[in-house]
């Protein structure tokens, strides 16, 4: 049964962001989403999310003028659409938390929201999960982790959010607390490269003090020398499940796990097909963070998940602030993946429940149990889409800039890449 592809409508979005700390900076007031919606008529559309960001979102729109009239089924011809429709671009994004950009990469991010819609569109009309068309569902319930950050109790100028300030131990271990209370998540994410690593290690320390058996990780996005990360690596050897992206680069990596008994993981310096190779062969990373949103779809992640088990490396995966289509989209993906072994990061907590589909999937126990209807298993809700879409027009933020937000009340603030 062919599915052609009528119209495909991209619609940028925003919702409130709180001030999470990282090693760029903070996070902005607002976080730039669009929404992608593969129309193959006869009411089937299907549904994509990815970043909001102005040069992404010209590339978006620039390739979805390009796929009417093709076959939802025909994603190999998807690829060679977009690809023919962006020709050889290169577009970074401003805050380098996902490594360095590539026109590679550039392609497989601008690829993937509509990979979704097509999954999307195919399942609703076999009436099947997506789950089903990546190979079928290993598990029931995917685990997510509790991802904490450092961060400030209000933007400044704005009434304190619901969390509070956590720029300490206590801190973080009052945020985990809440969080783990609210959603039962059953393992610990800890955002470093905010303060210097004894403070950070202080803090996961707390952590298992408070939480003995919750698996725990730190990711400080790159921000300690080689040396440093060996330092905290074997400090907290035993401690950690792993730590995430301690320095840059593959050398730099390699030479870290080459000193350490610490799984080191990455969404740094693994994050295209051609990094696998020099990073594996140089044993730098233990485990790869998956990402459907820039590795080009929900296939080429599984695909990145069976070259990782050919290797004997795991997997686990990464998220940006994101809404309930990119939660479904993991979900799927994670349940046809039989080697993900880690709980899966999330923004979502940070959402406050803000949401663009109608009954948004949810956390129980800290998993969310992966539905059995048709598709990616939720919908839009058009007055949300059309609401956040006026708030993407009023917030003035057009790209994420996480230093330059910080620069506005921290003026000699930079980036902190190797930088303890
Ligand atoms: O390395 C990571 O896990 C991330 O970059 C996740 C998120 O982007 C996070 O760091 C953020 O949004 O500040
Ligand atoms: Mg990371």
């Amino acid at each position: 049964m062919s599915l052609p592809i009528r119209e495909v409508r991209v619609t940028p979005i925003a919702f409130p962001d709180p001030p999470l700390l990282n090693v760029a900076g903070v996070h902005q007031p607002w976080a730039l989403r669009t929404v992608v919606e593969v129309d193959a008529g006869d009411g089937l559309v299907g549904l994509g999310e990815t970043y909001g960001d102005a040069p992404h979102l010209d590339l978006v729109r620039r390739a979805a003028t390009a796929l009417t009239g093709l076959d939802v089924w025909d994603l190999n011809g998807l690829r060679a659409r977009v690809a023919a429709a962006l020709g050889v671009v290169d577009e970074p994004d401003r805050h380098g938390l996902t490594g360095p950009s590539s026109a590679e990469k550039t392609l497989a991010r601008v690829v993937s929201p509509f990979e979704s819609g097509c999954l999307d569109v195919a399942g609703q009309a076999t009436g099947r999960p997506v789950s089903d068309l990546l190979g079928g569902r290993v598990r029931d319930r995917v685990p997510f982790s509790a991802y904490l950050f450092y961060k400030w109790a209000a933007h400044p100028g704005a009434e304190p959010d619901e969390w509070g300030e956590a720029l300490d131990p206590d801190g973080v271990v009052a945020q985990a607390r809440r969080m783990i209370d609210r959603y039962g998540f059953t393992s610990i994410k800890l955002k470093g490269g905010v303060f210097a690593p004894d403070a950070e290690v202080e803090a996961i320390k707390a952590l298992r003090a408070a939480f003995p058996d919750h698996p725990l990780r730190l990711d400080p996005n790159c921000g300690w020398t080689p040396a440093t990360a060996i330092r905290v690596a074997k400090a907290t050897e035993g401690l950690l499940e792993y730590l995430e992206d301690p320095t840059p680069g593959i050398d730099g990596m390699a030479e870290v796990a080459a000193a350490t008994g610490m799984p080191l993981a990455t969404n740094m310096c693994v994050i295209g097909f051609a990094d696998i190779a020099e990073a594996f062969t140089k044993r730098a990373v233990g485990v790869v963070l998956s990402d459907h949103h820039y590795w080009g779809g929900l296939r080429a992640s599984a695909a990145l998940a069976e070259i990782c088990r050919t290797f004997g490396v795991g997997v686990s995966m990464h998220s940006n602030s994101h809404l309930g289509v990119s939660l479904a989209a993991m979900v799927q993906l994670a349940a046809a993946t039989p080697n993900l072994g880690y709980a899966l990061d999330t923004h979502t907590p940070w959402q406050s429940g803000v949401d663009v589909v109608a009954e948004p999937l949810r956390f129980h126990e800290g998993a969310v149990t992966v539905p059995d209807t048709p598709g990616l298993g939720v919908t839009l809700d058009p007055d949300a889409l059309e609401r956040m879409h006026r708030d993407y027009l009023d917030c003035g933020i057009r790209e994420r800039d996480d230093t330059g937000y910080m620069r506005g009340f921290v003026p000699d603030f930079t980036r902190r890449t190797a930088a303890w």
